[in-house]
Parts: structure tokens; C-alpha cells; sequence
């Protein structure tokens, strides 16, 4: 394990006129992007306030009692996944015990009215908020910093254009009715389990061998916002096949690229195998993930520029909602039965 070595980029110049920086910029997270697939962004715009903001609801709301955060459990979503997953829903690295996270994931809320709603897309329809008076201002929070995050992966994405040089906008077709995911998340610390800690204190919850906050696995769609807090714990590995830590810097975000970046670009971008460890010490954590997942039809693959007849494409065409769907499946259990569900209510 080694200390951190991903690139800083400061994005302030791109939101200006100038022309020549932002093609700069552009050949700098060109460069980073082939090498790691990963690194930390300043000046996005980003309100610290909004970030903290909703960092203390995230808190609030796993401090519920478990099974008043069951309420919103992600079975009930009729398979869109929107709501809580308690700690043991999903193993990203199906090799190893279940992760040690619970998380809330929330998608674009569309209802019965919106037209890929009615056409039966998977992944498309109505979130699931738990009750206002029991976390005060979530929803809005959350779409607030939703929005504001969707902005920022717009601009990397035609950064990222620029970088492989194209027109700024080649992107845009395939995000027109992007899906989006904000995922909370929780990994407890040894002492405070999932949920409210019990009076007296829950005991410590020993991780099974080989269980992780998060295993080892590369995100799926187009790029990935992490907001981190300060306990520690992000790594990813590196060209080298060393696990690498992406230590927590206050007011910046974590950049990293899905799948379809690197389908898009026949792997001279990285889709970067991460992982979350904190090795014996487990302190709790909380993260504020943003997927941005492209248009459930785009269809992904190999870029001009980035094969020939001596590199040819490097993985067949794939809508990026078909392997969004299909990822889900190898990483998680089975729906649990909608009567135990009642129950636990
Ligand atoms: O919590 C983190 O730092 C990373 C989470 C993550 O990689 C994911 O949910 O895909
Ligand atoms: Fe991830």
C-alpha cells in the first residue's frame, strides 16, 4: 500500500472563456485518465456548504433504528433500486463476503406520466424518500447536490471529449436521458453497527475473513463523483498491481472512470478496480457517490480514434442500461421476499 499519487486537477478554467487553458486542462485529464482512471478535481464549483449539508443528513438518516430505515428498503423498489440496502445486500467483489456498507440510493425521479417509465425501461421510475419529519430537508438536499454534480460530470464529459479530440459535444447524444445514480453511504465502525447503536453500545460487529467496507470492483457507467469524509479507507490499484490510497483532501471530489469510458476509448482509458479498506482499524465512514450513468440506450462502442486494423475493438457494441442491469445481478442477492419485507416494517 502506498500513499497517494493521483493527479490534483483544478477545473476553474474550463468554466471560463479561455480557450487554450481549457484545452490545456483537457490534455491533463487526458493524461490522467489513460494512466490511473482516477483522480481528485478542486475548483468544480462545488459549495462546501452543500457538501456538509448533506454529509450531516446522510449521518441522521443511518442513525435511524434499523428497522424504521428497512421502511425504504431497496426490495421495495420494484427492482429499479432507489432506497436503503442494509449492510449484506451487495458484495461488489462477489469473491469475498458481502461488503461491511449500508448505502440509500437514489436515481431521477420519473414518474408513471415520463415516457421511458412507460415504455417498461428497466432502472427507470420513482424514488423512494423516507419521511420528511424524520430527516428534515433530505429529498431537497439531495436533489439540489444531484443537480449540481450532473453539472460537474457534463463538463468533465466534454473535457474528457476534448482530451481524446473530439468536438467538445460528441458526448451529448448519448446523454440526453442520462440515469444518473446519488448513492449514500455508511460503512460502521466497529462500534457503531448499522443502525442506531443500542443503549448500552452495540457490541464490536467482528468482519468475517476477508470482508471489506467495499470489494474490490471498477463502477459501470460513464464517470464516477465520490465526496469522501475523513476517515480513510479508498484505494485503488495501479498499473503496477499495487493497492494504492486515495486519502481523503477536504473540498475536493474523487474522480474515477466506469466501463463505458473505458469501452468507449478500446481501454486506453481505465475503468480502475477500487476498493474500500481500512485494514484493523475500521474507523466508521461516510461517502457520497454520484454515478453518472449515460442513457440507458446509448450504445457504447470503440471510438474511431482509438482502434485500427493492428488494435481492433477490444469488446463488442453494449448498451450501457444492459450492463448496468446485468452488473447488478452478479453483485447482489436475490430480492428478499416482499412478505419478510412486511414484516420487518
Ligand atoms: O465509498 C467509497 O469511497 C467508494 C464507494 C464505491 O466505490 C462505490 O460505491 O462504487
Ligand atoms: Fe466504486
Amino acid at each position: 500500500m502506498t500513499a497517494n499519487r493521483l493527479p490534483v486537477i483544478d477545473l476553474a478554467s474550463s468554466f471560463g472563456s479561455d480557450a487554450v487553458a481549457t484545452l490545456e486542462l483537457a490534455r491533463e485529464i487526458d493524461a490522467a485518465c489513460r494512466r490511473h482512471g482516477f483522480f481528485y478535481v478542486i475548483g468544480h464549483g462545488v459549495p462546501l456548504a452543500l457538501t456538509s449539508h448533506l454529509f450531516m443528513l446522510s449521518r441522521r438518516f443511518f442513525a435511524l433504528p434499523e428497522d424504521v430505515k428497512r421502511r425504504w428498503h431497496i426490495d421495495r423498489s420494484g427492482g429499479l433500486h432507489r432506497g436503503f440496502d442494509p449492510v449484506g445486500w451487495q458484495a461488489l467483489d462477489p469473491t469475498r463476503p458481502p461488503d461491511l456498507k449500508e448505502s440509500f440510493y437514489l436515481g431521477v425521479d420519473r414518474d408513471h406520466t415520463d415516457a421511458l417509465v412507460r415504455a417498461g425501461t428497466p432502472q427507470h421510475g420513482p424514488n423512494q424518500w423516507p419521511d420528511e419529519d424524520l430527516v428534515p430537508g433530505f429529498q431537497s438536499t439531495c436533489e439540489v447536490y444531484a443537480a449540481t454534480m450532473q453539472r460537474v460530470s457534463r463538463q468533465l464529459m466534454g473535457l474528457m471529449a476534448l482530451g481524446l479530440r473530439l468536438p467538445r459535444d460528441h458526448f451529448e447524444p448519448s446523454m440526453r436521458n442520462p440515469m444518473p445514480v446519488l448513492r449514500l453511504l455508511h460503512y460502521p465502525g466497529p462500534r457503531s453497527g448499522a443502525g442506531a447503536p443500542a443503549a448500552p453500545p452495540a457490541e464490536p460487529v467482528p468482519p468475517l475473513p476477508g470482508q471489506l467496507g467495499c470489494g474490490a470492483h471498477t463502477d459501470w457507467g460513464g464517470l464516477t463523483l465520490l465526496a469522501q469524509d475523513s476517515a480513510g479507507g479508498l484505494q485503488v490499484h495501479d498499473r503496477a498491481g499495487e493497492w494504492i490510497d486515495v486519502p481523503p483532501m477536504e473540498g475536493s471530489l474523487v474522480v474515477n472512470l466506469g466501463d463505458m469510458m473505458q469501452r468507449w476509448t478500446n481501454d486506453h482509458y481505465r475503468s480502475t478496480l477500487h476498493r474500500v479498506h481500512q485494514g484493523e482499524v475500521r474507523r466508521e465512514r461516510h461517502s457520497l457517490a454520484y454515478f453518472f450513468d449515460i442513457d440507458y440506450h446509448a450504445q457504447v462502442s470503440a471510438l474511431a480514434g482509438c482502434w485500427s486494423a493492428e488494435d481492433p475493438p477490444h469488446y463488442p457494441p453494449i448498451t450501457a442500461g444492459e450492463h448496468i442491469v446485468e452488473m447488478y445481478r452478479r453483485t447482489t442477492s436475490a430480492p428478499a421476499d416482499p412478505a419478510t419485507l412486511r414484516l420487518a416494517a
